[in-house]
């Protein structure tokens, strides 16, 4: 009950009550009906609904159609700060083995999943329920470092199901080579040279979260995934499922994202819109829970940082001749505070400005 009560805490999956399936008696501290009912949410046939940009990286390939790809990608990751990312190139059955690892993951029991649980004030291992405001999130998560490899914390990486480690292990490479990929064309994007955007994230840390939502049928009273920015410089999420619930935030009002079959969704985060001097957004994003259907995500966040800073891309202030909208920070500090503030999840980013 401590941990609910607190504004920040990472909360251990085992203080959850089984309300997960009565959601006829959802307990106070998982109601939010004020944050699920804040801002209004775009419907199809709004006026100023528009398709989510999708990305086509096999036209990004294509020598002929790469030039027009590019401005498409250029233009998403400014106006949108969020795509749909198509033909991304990463091996099918990677990314089958990888969504029924973790299907199978959270289809244990709780025992079982609870052999990995988040330890002392370490932020891996599985149970994350983020609170805010004393409040929580209707979601179990498991959060691990995945790159680079030394970096692992084997001790919390589930053995249940046997071939998780495995699955989680391929996928992770397949998503570094995916994200160099797009970097590349970012470069391009920005008119800066591949190396100085690539050197940006290669050999950085990456991490994983595996959510779950689970259904509830009263969604409209309880919050999946809190409003926020990624803190780190860019994130691929995969739907391990077909379920909608993820929303972001576009001219002060919700945006559903609708998941095109096959797609990842890619957006900017913290870092990178601060190494890009704020010309990529970084933009808020949350979840709802559905009343029929569980939801489950694995989000993949690239870290990335100027040698050892947070800071705009020199080479971007040069060609573009602008002076930094973003003070610089040593990346160590930038982890310390951001994630010191998960309770304001929001925010950061602005004082950060110059
Ligand atoms: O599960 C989702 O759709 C989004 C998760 C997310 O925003 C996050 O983990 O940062
Ligand atoms: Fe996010």
């Amino acid at each position: 009950m401590e941990a609910a009560t607190a504004s920040n805490k990472i909360v251990n999956r085992d203080e959850i009550t089984d309300a997960f399936t009565d959601s006829a008696q959802i307990p106070e501290k998982y109601i939010r009906t004020d944050e699920v009912r804040a801002g209004v949410v775009v419907g199809e046939d709004d006026d100023c609904y528009c398709e989510l940009p999708v990305v086509d990286m096999a036209r990004l390939l294509d020598p002929e159609l790469s030039a027009s790809e590019t401005l498409k990608l250029g233009s998403a990751c400014r106006n949108w700060g969020f795509f749909q990312l198509t033909n991304h190139g990463v091996d099918e059955g990677v990314i089958q083995h990888m969504k029924d690892n973790t299907a199978d993951f959270f289809g244990l029991p709780l025992d079982s999943k609870n052999a990995v649980a988040v330890r002392g004030d370490g932020f891996e291992g599985y149970g994350h329920h983020y609170s805010r405001l004393s409040k929580l999130d209707w979601a179990e998560s498991v959060i691990l470092i995945t790159q680079p490899v030394q970096d692992r914390n084997m001790e919390l990486w589930p053995t249940n199901p046997p071939t998780f480690r495995h699955a989680l292990d391929r996928y992770s490479a397949e998503t570094t080579s995916l994200i160099r990929r797009l970097l590349s064309y970012m470069a391009a994007d920005l008119g800066v040279g591949e190396a100085a955007l690539l050197d940006a994230f290669s050999g950085k840390r990456q991490s994983m979260a595996i959510h779950h939502y689970p259904a509830c049928r009263h969604p409209d009273k309880v919050m999946g995934n809190t409003a926020h920015t990624d803190g780190l410089g860019l994130t691929v999420l995969l739907h391990v499922d077909d379920t909608p619930g993820l929303q972001m935030l576009r001219g002060g009002r919700w945006f559903p994202v609708r998941p095109l079959p096959g797609a990842l969704v890619v957006n900017v985060g913290d870092i990178l819109h601060i190494v890009t001097n704020g010309a990529y957004k970084s933009v808020q994003h949350r979840v709802l829970v559905n009343a029929e259907r569980g939801r489950t995500t694995a989000v993949v966040f690239q870290d990335a940082s100027v040698d050892g800073m947070v800071t705009p891309l020199p080479e971007l202030l040069l060609k573009a001749g602008e002076a930094p909208r973003y003070r610089s920070i040593p990346r160590f500090e930038y982890l310390k505070v951001r994630f010191s503030a998960l309770a304001k999840r929001e925010g950061f980013l602005e004082s950060l400005k110059l």
